[in-house]
C-alpha cells in the first residue's frame, strides 16, 4: 500500500518517515535510490506493521547542502528559513557565518541570525558591532537568551509558525539550549542520538526534524559545524550569496567577469570605493577559489 510522508531522520541508508496519519516508520530506500534527505516529502510502500520502503522523492522546493571537514555531506530539503545561531561569547566565526549565508541564499532560503546569550552584557556591544556588516545586508536579527525562555519563545515561535526552519550553529553558541526551549521533547532525543566525545560532552551528530504541531511548524536540528564546504556551487550561485554585489554586476566590462582581477570590474570598483566590505569580498574570493564546478569556466 502506497502512502506519502516526510523524512524526519536520516542515518546512512536508514530513515524515519512520518506518515500523514502521524505515525512514524523505519524506512529504507528502494533499490539504489540515493539522495534522500531530512525534509523530503516521499512516497512509501508500507511493509508489515512498522517498516516502509521509500519509492519516490517528491519535487523539492530547495535543498540546503554543505560538506564538512570530514567530507561528510549534510542536506536538508524544503527549508523555508535558515536560523544561524551566534552568541555574545565565545566569539563566532565570521567566515562560517558568511558561508552559511551563501548556502542559504544560493538555495533560495531566507537566513535569519539569532544572537544568543544576550544576558552576557559585558561583551554584548562588541558582538553587535561585529554583526553590523550583516545587518547592513538587510538580514533580520533576533536577540535572545536561553536564560529567558519565555522571551525567546515570544520572539521565535511567530517566525517558526507554518514554516520549516533549520537551526545551525557553531559549537558552544547554544544551539541545543535553544532547541530544548522550543521543543522540550528534543532533549531526550538529542541525548539518545548524540555521541560522547573524548571529553564526555555530548554533541548532535544527526539531522532531525521536530514538529511543533500547535503552530504547524517544523524545526530541523543539524549537527554543529566547524566548516561549511561550498565546493559544489557554481559562479552564479556564489554570487547569489553576496547580494551587495548585485547593483554593480551590470557595470563589469566582461559578461563572464568573476570579479576577482578583471579590468573594468564594477564589483572591484565598488570594493575600492568601500561600498562593498573588504572582508566580504575576501570571503567571496576564498569560496570561489575552492569551487570545483567545471561550469564555472
Ligand atoms: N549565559 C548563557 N549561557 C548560555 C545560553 N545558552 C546556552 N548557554 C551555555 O552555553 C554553552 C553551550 O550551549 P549548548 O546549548 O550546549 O551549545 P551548542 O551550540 O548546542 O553546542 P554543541 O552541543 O557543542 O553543538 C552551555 O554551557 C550553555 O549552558 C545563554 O543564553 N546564556
Ligand atoms: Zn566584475
Amino acid at each position: 500500500m502506497m502512502q506519502s510522508g516526510r523524512v524526519i531522520t536520516a542515518f546512512g541508508r536508514h530513515f524515519t518517515v512520518k506518515l500523514q496519519d502521524g505515525t512514524t516508520r523505519h524506512s529504507y530506500a528502494k533499490g539504489k535510490k540515493t539522495g534522500i534527505c531530512v525534509g523530503d516529502y516521499v512516497h512509501v510502500e508500507l511493509i508489515g506493521q512498522d517498516e516502509a520502503r521509500i519509492v519516490d522523492i517528491l519535487e523539492r522546493k530547495n535543498l540546503l547542502y554543505r560538506s564538512d571537514e570530514m567530507r561528510s555531506k549534510q542536506f536538508a530539503a524544503n527549508v523555508d528559513i535558515l536560523f544561524i545561531v551566534v552568541a555574545v561569547e565565545p566569539n563566532f566565526s565570521e567566515d562560517l557565518l558568511g558561508r552559511a549565508l551563501v548556502g542559504a541564499w544560493s538555495a533560495q532560503i531566507k537566513p535569519i541570525i539569532i544572537l544568543n546569550k544576550i544576558d552576557l552584557s559585558s561583551n554584548y556591544q562588541a558582538a553587535k558591532d561585529r554583526l553590523k556588516t550583516y545587518l547592513d545586508l538587510g538580514i533580520e536579527l533576533i536577540e535572545v537568551s536561553t536564560l529567558n525562555p519565555l522571551d525567546l519563545k515570544e520572539k521565535l515561535l511567530p517566525i517558526l509558525q507554518d514554516h520549516t526552519s533549520l537551526l545551525l550553529g557553531q559549537s558552544a553558541m547554544g544551539k541545543s539550549s535553544i532547541l530544548n526551549v522550543l521543543v522540550p521533547a528534543a532533549q531526550a532525543h538529542t541525548q539518545e542520538y548524540s555521541v560522547a566525545l573524548g571529553t564526555g560532552k555530548h554533541t548532535t551528530t544527526t539531522t532531525t526534524l521536530y514538529e511543533l504541531p500547535e503552530i504547524n511548524a517544523n524545526l530541523i536540528d543539524s549537527p554543529g559545524f566547524q566548516s561549511f564546504g561550498l565546493k559544489h556551487l557554481q559562479l552564479n550561485e556564489v554570487i547569489a550569496g553576496f547580494p551587495e554585489f548585485t547593483p554593480y554586476l551590470d557595470q563589469c566590462r566582461f559578461y563572464n567577469c568573476q570579479h576577482l582581477h578583471e579590468p573594468g570590474c564594477g564589483v572591484l570598483k565598488a570594493l575600492a570605493e568601500h561600498k562593498i566590505a573588504a572582508e566580504r569580498h575576501a570571503l567571496y574570493e576564498r569560496i570561489l577559489l575552492e569551487c570545483t564546478a567545471p561550469e564555472r569556466y
